[in-house]
């Protein structure tokens, strides 16, 4: 029993994922995870949007060695806000094998930057997802920018393509890496050669600050089909998408499972029909090892390259 009431309609993440079809390249990174408390033991925050199902580092663990991977990044959930205790929990527990992606508040102290650097906290993220986070002024984004800059550290953006126009100033602005997360998440009914898809192209081809995770196409797909019963071919609708971004970026681009799948409203996939997903977008050996293991090793682990 967890410690809080799920949102209503919450979909759990996937109990029993199959084994991937696809074989991940040794040294595999899963760029883009969660934990979620447990609740019991770290509580969600109260000026949260959403309350999840538990999802903690030792499901995360195992779902690293079920699927074949070698490692994790772990990016801070808005449900826990600022507080980053369960993601440094785990950072701490992974023995070197995952690194972080922290929620951080303008009051936070060097001595706690130095502490999280320690844990293996490599990046801040910035949310401008309205129905995830309450809006924070851009000054105090900027100003922790600068402070994180100094640290080596890069910038997570989350936001929706329709909002770039407006962030763009922004973004071009931040003095580090910047990652957008979900591929600027695209309305994927569009044309993949549109205007707003070309807009997020020319910011990664103007910025070469600006990485993109070809992330989520369960989240970002239309018409399927979900990654479940053995579907090989999921999501299609998404792939054009992610193939145009790693095509003209292959050196910028990250993917992640993104488990354990937050606010997902119509299916839960299954996580080894997901790692399937990858070969319909990066369909050479070349390519596969730059997303899955060269790019992310040298963002994450620049010491180990
Ligand atoms: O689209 C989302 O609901 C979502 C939420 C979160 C989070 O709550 O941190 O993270 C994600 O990567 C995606």
């Amino acid at each position: 029993m967890s410690a809080f009431a799920k949102t209503p309609g919450w979909l759990d993440w996937c109990a029993k994922p199959s084994q991937p079809r696809f074989r991940l390249p040794p040294g595999a990174v899963d760029a883009h995870c969660h934990v979620f408390g447990p609740g019991a033991e770290f509580p969600y925050a109260p000026e949260r949007k959403y309350t999840p199902c538990d999802a903690g580092k030792q499901q995360l663990f195992a779902l690293r060695d079920h699927l074949g991977f070698a490692r994790n990044v772990i990016v801070q959930a808005t449900c826990h806000g600022a507080d980053n205790a369960a993601l440094l929990d785990a950072l701490r527990a992974a023995g070197g094998r995952a690194r972080g992606v922290a929620t951080l508040k303008r009051s936070v102290s060097d001595a706690e930057l130095q502490a999280m650097h320690a844990a293996g906290v490599r990046g801040v993220r910035f949310n401008f997802v309205k129905r995830l986070v309450d809006f924070t002024p851009r000054d105090e984004l900027q100003e922790m920018a600068a402070r994180i800059a100094g640290l080596g550290w890069h910038v997570v953006v989350y936001f929706e393509a329709a909002d770039l126009p407006e962030l763009w100033d922004f973004f071009t602005s931040l003095p580090t890496t910047v990652v957008v997360d979900h591929m600027g998440r695209p309305d994927v009914g569009k044309p993949v050669d549109g205007p707003e898809f070309a807009l997020f192209l020319r910011l990664m081809r103007e910025h070469e600050n600006v990485w993109s995770k070809l992330s989520c196409p369960e989240r970002l797909s239309l018409s399927g089909p979900p990654a479940l019963h053995g579907e090989q071919r999921a999501y299609r609708d998404v792939v054009p998408f992610a193939r145009c971004v790693l095509q003209a970026f292959p050196e910028r681009v990250l993917w992640g499972t993104d488990w354990p799948h937050p606010n997902l409203k119509n299916h839960m996939p299954d996580d080894g029909l997901l790692v399937d997903f990858i070969p319909q977008i990066a369909p050479s050996a070349e390519l596969q090892q730059r997303l899955l293991v060269d790019n992310p090793m040298r963002l994450y682990w620049p010491e180990e390259c």
